[in-house]
């Protein structure tokens, strides 16, 4: 659609009577003003979806992304011994199951064991309930859809009442310590133990509060780097100038020990931002895995400031940041702006000119996504114990195509990178996600 309008900066989409009235946005000066803090809007204009209270918690080089990439890997290398496709978003999302599970509530929640039965009861839930989601493209209403309606608010309640459980115990298990030692949350730091550092007494208030930020969190923490790092293991394997780059880097950082062990150990030292911007670069330029909307409050006047300098109402309407669209305009991004060019974030000629408010995955303002370090770190992790130690392959959509020899093809027009028969493409899934699970072989690097 903005294609066929040449691109404007703020595309009006009347949604009436299913919604209040949307504009897109597809210019990163625009999208700035919306998300900045202002007198009328001191935490930027208000969220579309219900308000989360922030939750300050402190994430340091951590040994849990190694004990559970660990894992991660170990499965990736039984995958390369038989040879059979697998679901990367399946891997890739109990993994990040794992990591949220432990970070947000201190759990061991057994997602990577899910094939051997040993998941626990909330990640077999949370499946479930996604599951219920799968294949909704309609976004019917409920009365429509009576049978999956009844299903997700039966396993809705169920995960609340593990997340109850979990909440008293916790608390009953910090008010102990505080007696015996006389304080707070001891060495933990997990999202949890620092919510109810302070709660005296869990009123069915603060534990309605808490279970919902735990949810989100379980959520927003695992959804979107799980989609991350299937893109960004797929993008390496279709592109290999990017994957030789980050093998070479890798190896800088590294020496020759390619390794898990050594890797893992080294977790804190990956704050390359080279890293993680490759990593990133698919997944939130082209194809990310949710947006961000504002409800602009009737009567509040907001006005942003148009490339031409004139002021434009936006009065009562939902705005949309697009990402796909603002990360892939060329007045920002030049004649490439499509083309998958990681190195794009690493040439001193260029990075230095792509404006901070144009790269907005996380988008930005005091209500930007409070677990961005969290997914980077993850991610270099994840990115730093796989590239040199494995080969993927696309089976399906999006696999490359390959000459008489079994050779993959190039695609000169394509920035070298691999040809593929048909590209893969998301679908709603909640949020989004490739379409096929991310259908690919695995085997150990040649
Ligand atoms: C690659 C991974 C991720 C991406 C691309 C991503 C992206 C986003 C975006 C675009 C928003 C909306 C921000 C806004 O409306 O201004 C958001 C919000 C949020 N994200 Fe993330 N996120 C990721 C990982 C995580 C992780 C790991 C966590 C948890 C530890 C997390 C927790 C949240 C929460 C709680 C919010 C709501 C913040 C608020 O409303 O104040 N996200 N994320």
């Amino acid at each position: 659609m903005s294609q066929a309008l040449g691109r404007p900066s703020l595309m009006f989409v009347d949604l009436r009577p299913i919604s209040r009235p949307m504009v897109v946005v597809g210019d990163h000066n625009i999208a700035d003003q919306l998300t900045r803090a202002t007198p009328t809007f001191p935490t930027s204009p208000p969220k579309s979806s219900r308000s989360l209270a922030r939750l300050q918690y402190m994430m340091g080089p951590t040994p849990i992304f190694s004990t559970h990439g660990l894992l991660f890997i170990e499965r990736l290398e039984a995958l390369s011994k038989t040879g059979d496709s697998f679901s990367l978003m399946k891997l890739t999302t109990q993994l990040t199951f794992d990591v949220i599970g432990k970070v947000t509530m201190e759990a061991d929640l057994g997602a990577q064991h899910d094939s051997q039965g040993e998941a626990d009861d909330l990640v077999q839930s949370f499946e479930a309930l996604v599951d219920a989601y799968n294949g909704d493209r309609l976004n019917l209403p409920w009365r429509l859809n009576p049978g999956k309606t009844r299903r997700r608010a039966a396993l809705s309640i169920c995960i609340t009442n593990m997340l109850q459980n979990i909440v008293s115990r916790k608390h009953a298990s910090l008010h102990d310590k505080k007696g015996e030692e006389g304080k707070g949350t001891g060495s933990s730091r997990s999202v949890l133990s620092m919510a109810l550092q302070d709660v005296e007494t869990l009123t069915p208030r603060v534990m309605d509060e808490t279970c919902d930020q735990l949810r989100t969190f379980l959520f927003a923490g695992h959804d979107a780097t799980a989609t991350l790092l299937s893109w960004a293991l797929y993008e390496l394997s279709r592109t290999p100038r990017a994957l030789r780059a980050i093998r070479a880097e890798l190896d800088t950082l590294f020496g020759g020990d390619a390794s898990p062990t050594v890797i893992a150990r080294a977790d804190g030292s990956l704050a390359t931002d080279a890293l993680h911007r490759r990593c990133h670069q698919r997944n939130a330029a082209f194809t990310p895995p949710g947006g961000t909307a504002r409800a602009i409050p009737p009567g509040s006047g907001l006005t942003v400031r148009m490339p031409d300098g004139h002021q434009q109402c936006l009065d009562g309407l939902l705005v949309y940041n697009c990402q796909s669209l603002i990360h892939t305009d060329p007045n920002t991004f030049g004649p490439s702006a499509g083309d998958f060019a990681p190195e794009r974030w690493l040439s001193a000629d260029t990075s230095g000119s792509i404006p901070a408010g144009a790269w907005r995955a996380f988008e930005r303002g005091p209500r930007n996504c409070i677990g961005q370090e969290l997914a980077n770190m993850e991610a270099r992790v994840v990115m730093a114990l796989t590239a040199r130690r494995f080969d993927f392959c696309k089976v399906g959509l999006g696999a490359v195509v390959r000459d008489e020899d079994g050779r993959p093809r190039l695609d000169a027009a394509q920035q070298g990178r691999y040809q593929v028969g048909e590209e893969i493409y998301m679908v709603r899934q909640i949020t989004s996600k490739p379409a096929d699970g991310m259908m690919i072989t695995v085997g150990l690097a040649k």
